[in-house]
């Protein structure tokens, strides 16, 4: 029985990585973390019997222990609880879903315990790439990806290790404010900007997606992973989300990956990697799939994604900002604090005021990360 720890649990990707244990049932779930639904952590301890069970925020702790009375689960809370769910000797893979650069330190601390990651949370990456790729490296632990597109291209490398990479073409489904400019989004609502065209995910992402920074983080996310600078990769707007990203090699061959836009087949591959298994669901149809389209990303309007390039070119310390600042943003938009516009213009002044620190440690991530919420709260 392969064993797993699931950081972000009751989430999006955390949910259906318990789809794909439940119907494969050959995964021991050892350790489950979420932020503060104990509701939901009762209903997966009670199905899947974890070892440990993390509920981040320490107000929710005693409702889970009252919830869980019955039952021997050790429970935990905070940051060290989320590292010791991370950590748990008995887990291989540590499946990291949560949401947020929240995310850096037990995955660090995942790493150094020797764990391989199945990464889906890429603000971990983005923010903290310089250590945890070297860190990974030094362990000899695999990170695989979980993200769809970086699944895509992690899946178009493989039989051709040692081959030169010449592009990865990282595709996008535009969001639904796709083929808008600017003016048209002045009183875009927290309701139209949840409305994905064609997948069903978390809020934030959802958000992003919409303002098209999820695929800035996503150039960054697949730099670290895939060992390539930020300029040989190009964004293609691919409407349909059934190309999941493409690789090409420097003899003209594009490789890509296809699918129907459904999280579980790459949460699977990352689990079982390298063997394919079985997973029911809809299949693609060429017959009845009349057309494919494509198109040059907007970067007038969606210039959120033109300040990631720049963020994953300058790198230190300014990916931090470029996620910080939209990670803020993004929560104070659902709060209704500000306007959509707003998101990125807060990141495009976080990122212009801010000094650039070469190679940053974990301390001096945590302290961006806090610089940039103080500029964001002193601008109101
Ligand atoms: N959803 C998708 O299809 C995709 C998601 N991703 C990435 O995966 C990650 C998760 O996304 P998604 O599942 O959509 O997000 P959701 O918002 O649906 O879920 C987030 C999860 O993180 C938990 N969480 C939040 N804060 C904490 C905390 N402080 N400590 C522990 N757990 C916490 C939440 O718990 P609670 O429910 O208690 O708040 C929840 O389980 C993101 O980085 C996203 O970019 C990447 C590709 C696709
Ligand atoms: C499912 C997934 O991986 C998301 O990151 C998805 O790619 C979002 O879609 P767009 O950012 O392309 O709109
Ligand atoms: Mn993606």
């Amino acid at each position: 029985m392969k064993k797993i720890a699931i950081l972000g649990s009751t989430g999006s990707i955390g949910t259906q990585t318990l789809d794909v244990v439940r119907e494969n049932g050959d995964i021991e779930v050892v350790s489950l973390a979420a932020g503060s639904n104990t509701e939901l952590l009762e209903k997966q301890v009670r199905e899947f019997h974890p070892k440990v069970v993390c509920v981040y925020q320490k107000e929710r702790a005693a409702d889970l222990k009252e919830r869980l009375k019955d039952k021997t689960v050790k429970i935990v809370t905070g940051m060290d609880g989320l590292i010791e769910a991370a950590c748990i000797p008995e887990a291989e893979i540590v499946v990291t879903a949560v949401v947020g650069m929240i995310g850096i330190r037990p995955t660090i601390a995942a790493i150094e315990a020797g764990k391989d990651i199945a990464l889906a949370n890429k603000e971990t990456l983005v923010t903290a790439g310089h250590l945890i790729i070297p860190l990974a490296k030094e362990k000899g632990i695999r990170i695989l990806p979980v993200d769809s597109e970086h699944s895509a291209i992690f899946q178009s490398l493989q039989g051709n290790a040692g081959n030169k990479i010449q592009k990865i073409l990282l595709t996008a489904s535009g969001g639904p404010f796709r083929g808008k400019k600017q003016e048209d989004l002045l009183n875009v609502k927290v309701e139209d900007a949840l409305k994905h065209p064609n997948w069903s995910m978390g809020r934030k992402i959802t958000i992003d997606s919409s303002t098209m920074i999820n695929k800035g983080l996503e150039v960054i996310e697949a730099k670290w992973l895939f060992d390539v600078s930020v300029d040989e990769i190009q964004v293609v707007v691919q409407p349909q989300s059934v190309i999941h990203s493409m690789v090409e090699y420097e003899d003209g061959s594009v490789i890509a990956q296809l699918g129907t836009p459904d999280m579980k087949l790459p949460i699977q591959y990352a689990l079982y990697y390298p063997e394919r298994r079985y997973l029911p669901g809809d299949r693609l149809d060429f017959w009845s799939l009349s057309h494919l389209d494509f198109e040059k990303p907007d970067l007038d309007t969606f210039y959120g994604l033109a300040l990631a390039y720049e963020a994953g070119r300058e790198g230190g310390s300014m990916p931090t900002v470029l996620n910080a600042a939209n990670e803020l943003a993004v929560s104070m938009f659902l709060d209704r604090q500000i306007t959509y516009l707003e998101i990125v213009e807060i990141i495009e002044d976080c990122m212009k005021a801010h000094k650039k620190i070469e190679n940053p440690s974990l301390e001096q991530i945590l302290m961006t990360e806090q610089e940039t919420y103080e500029r964001i709260r002193s601008r109101r």
